[in-house]
């Protein structure tokens, strides 16, 4: 029975493929899921006819399914009418600047300052838009305000004020003065143009001193140990800081001398959600596998992240060791190249037919999900959609939802492309699929990928986050994922496209071939 021919009502009937396309008016939908709730009343169901219970359960999904959709509906709209209000803050904002630049004929700088008053208001008049950064940068307070909220919002403030403050800007190529006239796309002459060509490397810059670094070590290794000890008493004799360190760590460091008392560290995960408040820098002493462990630390925003390489490759720790009291040195004064490494959120929904949105608590993944067979020797059969529409099926041994930093993990060895790490986008990586013709993906940063295992599936299918977690999705199961608000600032060691090749060049000897010799045929 389709939901159309329940609406006794007589409203404008709801097709199938109108729920697939999302071109559905949420009040209708609203109209037709009553109609099927009182269907369901007036119906009346006995225990012992199967073929009823079967009928009931039916309409109960597709009640669901209705709501669901109109809840998708309302939330785009909310998020649209959003994005146009900041087009509009900011379309103001320029037309202002343009009008303040044309009348004191030239132009101002990088930065200028707001007021204090202009501060807390963060955007909320439209009387004083402007950044306190600028529009080439985002200062650190305006970054905090939009994120905190509510009640404890007083007491944050007041953490805060311990925080070093920072602004991040990006440099631009070519002539200062001609910098970003168009932020995106611009329609003022009647023709559309691309913003104007800047490097994008972003600069940190900070605007009181770091105070608080938090150092995080691989563990079970004696070099990362020596190392991390020395870093410690530097750092509290010769740069007076306030140090945390794991609580594993505390304890090898107090084994070793009681002048690591001053050490911090924590007690529980509450303490720990609550680091992003306390810490201005974290240092990273292992490989890969650290900073990915230092980024799952952090749940929301993330503080800059030195990554010192004490592993056998570095894709993501251009700082080497040996030199650390330089590199801290220069960090500590400022500005610092930073990656901005986009981070994915990935949700599971357990029984997604039935249940409505009681997803699990979401994960954040700055390498990649990876849903796969796990010890089944059944091929997987994922079905994905990528926002509203049907992507394909996967059946192989399981796909990767891969950030683009981790597009030199997992997602490199099943055949995806590499790409630089401050690329937004998703990477849409088939493992081992059973089909000649499933090349790779690569989709924009805005939209949400669902994989649902199907009920029809012949086995389950498991989840791994960054490598770790393994969570079972039975059939009906499902992961949501889109991007995360919350990136992973790593410092450069010089800048984002340096480092990046640096990577793959010393990491996986990328096109590395002898250069063929000048004698030999040749062209004429
Ligand atoms: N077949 C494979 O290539 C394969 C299989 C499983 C996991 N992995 C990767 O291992 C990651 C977990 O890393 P770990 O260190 O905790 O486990 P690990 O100790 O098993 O190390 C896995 C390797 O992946 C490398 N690696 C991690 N992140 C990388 C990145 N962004 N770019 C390039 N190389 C990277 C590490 O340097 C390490 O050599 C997963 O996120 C996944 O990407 C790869
Ligand atoms: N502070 C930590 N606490 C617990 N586990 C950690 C911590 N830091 C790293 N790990 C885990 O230890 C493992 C190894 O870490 P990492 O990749 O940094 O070192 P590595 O394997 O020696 O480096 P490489 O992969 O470059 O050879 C990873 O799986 C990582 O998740």
């Amino acid at each position: 029975m389709s939901p159309s021919q329940l609406n006794s009502a007589g409203e404008e009937s709801v097709s199938t493929s109108q729920l697939e396309n999302g071109f559905i008016d949420p009040v209708s939908l609203a109209n037709s899921e009553k109609a099927v709730q009182e269907l369901l009343q007036q119906t009346p169901v006995h225990g012992t006819d199967d073929h009823l219970i079967e009928f009931s359960e039916a309409l109960r999904t597709v009640a669901k399914a209705l709501r669901r959709a109109a809840e998708g509906k309302a939330s785009a709209q909310a998020e649209a009418a959003e994005w146009k209000r900041r087009y509009e803050l900011e379309r103001a904002r320029n037309m202002q600047q343009e009008k303040k630049e044309k009348s004191s004929g030239g132009h101002n700088g990088d930065f200028y300052s707001g007021s204090a008053e202009n501060l807390e208001n963060g955007y909320a008049t439209n009387a004083q838009p402007e950044r306190c950064c600028g529009k080439h940068g985002i200062c650190s307070h305006e970054v905090l305000f939009d994120g905190e909220a509510g009640s404890q919002t007083g007491r944050i403030q007041n953490k805060m004020m311990r925080k070093a403050s920072f602004k991040l800007s990006w440099c631009c190529k070519g002539d200062q003065s001609d910098q970003h006239k168009h932020d995106i796309v611009s329609f003022e002459k009647g023709n559309i143009t691309t913003a104007s060509r800047s490097s994008k490397q972003i600069s940190l810059k900070w605007e009181s001193p770091p105070q608080t670094v938090l150092i995080l070590t691989k563990p079970n290794s004696t070099s990362v140990r020596v190392l991390c000890a020395e870093m410690v008493r530097w750092l509290k004799e010769q740069k007076n800081l306030n140090i945390y360190v794991e609580p594993r760590v505390k304890g090898e460091l107090l084994a070793e001398s009681c002048f690591f008392k001053f050490v911090e560290t924590w007690q529980d995960d509450l303490e720990i959600s609550n680091l992003h408040t306390e810490v201005d820098l974290v240092v990273t002493l292992g490989g890969d596998g650290t900073v990915l462990w230092a980024a799952s630390m952090f749940k929301g925003p993330v503080p800059p992240i030195v990554p010192f390489s004490m592993g056998s490759l570095g894709f993501m720790t251009p700082f080497y060791s040996e030199h650390y009291r330089e590199y801290i040195d220069s960090i500590m004064k400022g500005p610092i190249s930073i990656t901005l490494r986009h981070r994915l959120q990935c949700q599971v929904i357990r029984d997604s037919a039935k249940n409505e949105y009681e997803a699990e608590e979401p994960i954040l993944v700055l390498n990649e999900v990876t849903i796969d067979r796990g010890i089944s020797s059944f091929l997987t059969n994922l079905e994905c959609y990528c926002d509203n529409s049907f992507v394909t099926c996967v059946q192989g041994d399981g796909l990767i939802l891969s950030t683009t930093s981790g597009s030199t993990a997992y997602s490199l060895a099943a055949g995806g492309s590499m790409v630089h790490p401050q690329v937004p986008g998703i990477l849409f990586t088939p493992i081992c699929p059973h089909s000649l013709s499933f090349r790779p993906l690569i989709m924009p940063e805005h939209v949400t990928i669902r994989v649902q295992v199907p009920f029809n599936s012949r086995s389950p299918a498991w989840a791994s986050f960054d490598g770790k977690d393994r969570k079972q999705l039975a059939a009906g199961d499902a992961l949501v994922c889109s991007m995360a608000p919350w990136p992973v600032p790593t410092a450069c060691l010089v800048d984002s496209t340096s480092d990046f090749l640096r990577s793959i060049h010393d990491g996986l000897h990328w096109n590395l071939r002898k250069t063929q010799s000048f004698d030999g045929p040749r062209d004429h």
